[in-house]
């Protein structure tokens, strides 16, 4: 490790499964400064792969693991694209890892990777694994970018909102005195991803074009809201393990005749609304949120969310200086940095956990 360089390395591959972010991160002086910025795709064999490992199947131990060797090497070729940039010692790569189950109520979560292997292909230390300790004390492990998004946002003496908008959706209530509140919300992209995926072939709805050429279906979005978790109350976090195709194709029965157009609108304002609520929730009479991740880059989902926060403004992380698809890998550089200060990660308020916990593990180079 170099004790001396303030420079850290995020790796953050998400539950939308399309590849890596990663960030250069300067914390010298208690700044937090992003130096440059890369993105590695997952090759398309990895990412089936990654997909597959969602659920339960065949001889899922050996294909984990070699699974995990794969997303480790596309790490270190993020890693090896950002490193030019850093124009002296890095002190350590922090990554998430994929996650591929997250069960708190069973007291486990697992981000699969190989932080040996990465370590081993980049030269430096290696944190890794940062959510089994906020388990491990009763927390849900997640979410975790609220402490962070309170340190790079925070604005004392007034309430920031700031949502994240990945596969999955996540929002972090930054009072003005200091206290952070936040939980998942449910669903991101992860539904309207799949849906698109299987009626056009597409990844994604580029700006949200698709959701805007259909008509939301009440009856649907009634069914779509029926779900027991969103009434859940905080500390609360999900996933794929809950939010996926057999969740979405049960709730569709009855429906075969829609357009799937409308069933896109629906899915789209499922997501808005969900999150809508949540804040409304935790915080009445909010005239403003700030949204990040890739949901950021959907118009129609940002204006669906202004409507159903009653004519609130929505506007990117970019206003407050961090561009939205860069704010989870810095979150993970920060969590890296908070590791070698040996100063706790986690939020016991948002994820339950019975008190700070320094998050991470150590590989060294
Ligand atoms: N131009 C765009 N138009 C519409 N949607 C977009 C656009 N760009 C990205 N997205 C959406 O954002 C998703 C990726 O978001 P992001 O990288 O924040 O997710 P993640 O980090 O994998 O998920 P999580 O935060 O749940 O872990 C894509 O799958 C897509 O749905
Ligand atoms: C278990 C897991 O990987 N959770 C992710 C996921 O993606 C968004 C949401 O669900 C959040 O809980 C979390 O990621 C971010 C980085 C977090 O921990 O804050």
């Amino acid at each position: 490790m170099s004790e001396t360089s303030s420079l850290i390395i995020g790796l953050m591959s998400g539950t939308s499964l399309d590849g890596v972010d990663g960030v250069l991160a300067d914390f010298a002086g208690g700044a937090i400064r992003t130096v440059s910025a890369a993105f590695t795709p997952f090759p398309p064999e990895l990412r089936s792969e990654l997909m597959a490992l969602q659920a339960a199947s065949d001889n899922e131990l050996e294909r984990e693991a070699l699974a995990a060797n794969g997303l480790a090497r596309c790490y270190a070729d993020c890693v090896h694209q950002l490193l030019p940039q850093a124009g002296g010692p890095v002190a350590a790569v922090a990554v998430h890892g994929q996650t591929i189950r997250h069960r708190p109520e069973l007291g486990f979560t697992r981000q699969t990777n190989n932080p040996a292997l990465l370590a081993e292909l980049s030269g430096i230390d290696v944190i890794a694994d940062f959510r089994s300790r906020d388990i491990a004390a009763g927390g849900q492990g997640a979410p975790l970018v609220p402490a962070f998004h309170a340190a790079a946002f925070g604005k004392p003496g007034g309430v920031r909102v700031v949502v994240n908008i990945g596969g999955i959706g996540n929002i972090s209530i930054l009072h003005g005195d200091g206290r952070v509140s936040g939980f998942d919300t449910g669903p991101g992209n992860v539904l309207m991803d799949l849906w698109i995926g299987r009626h056009l072939g597409k990844a994604y709805d580029e700006h949200g074009a698709w959701a805007a050429s259909g008509t939301v279906h009440q009856p649907l979005l009634r069914a779509l809201l029926d779900e027991p978790y969103f009434r859940q109350p905080a500390p609360k976090s999900t996933g794929r393990d809950l939010f996926h195709d057999g969740w979405l194709d049960a709730r569709l029965q009855g429906y075969a005749a829609l357009p799937p157009q409308d069933v896109m609108a629906t899915l789209t304002r499922l997501t808005a609304v969900t999150i809508a609520d949540a804040i409304r929730a935790a915080h009445a009479g909010i005239d403003t949120v700030h949204v990040c991740g890739g949901g950021a880059y959907n118009a129609t989902l940002l204006r669906e969310l202004g409507a159903a926060l009653d004519g609130a403004s929505v506007a990117s992380t970019a206003a407050l200086g961090i561009a939205p698809n860069r704010v989870e890998a810095l979150a993970f550089a920060w969590l890296g940095h908070r590791f070698l200060q040996r100063q706790p990660g986690n939020l016991p308020a948002v994820t339950g956990a019975r008190g700070p916990r320094i998050l991470g593990a150590l590989y060294p180079a």
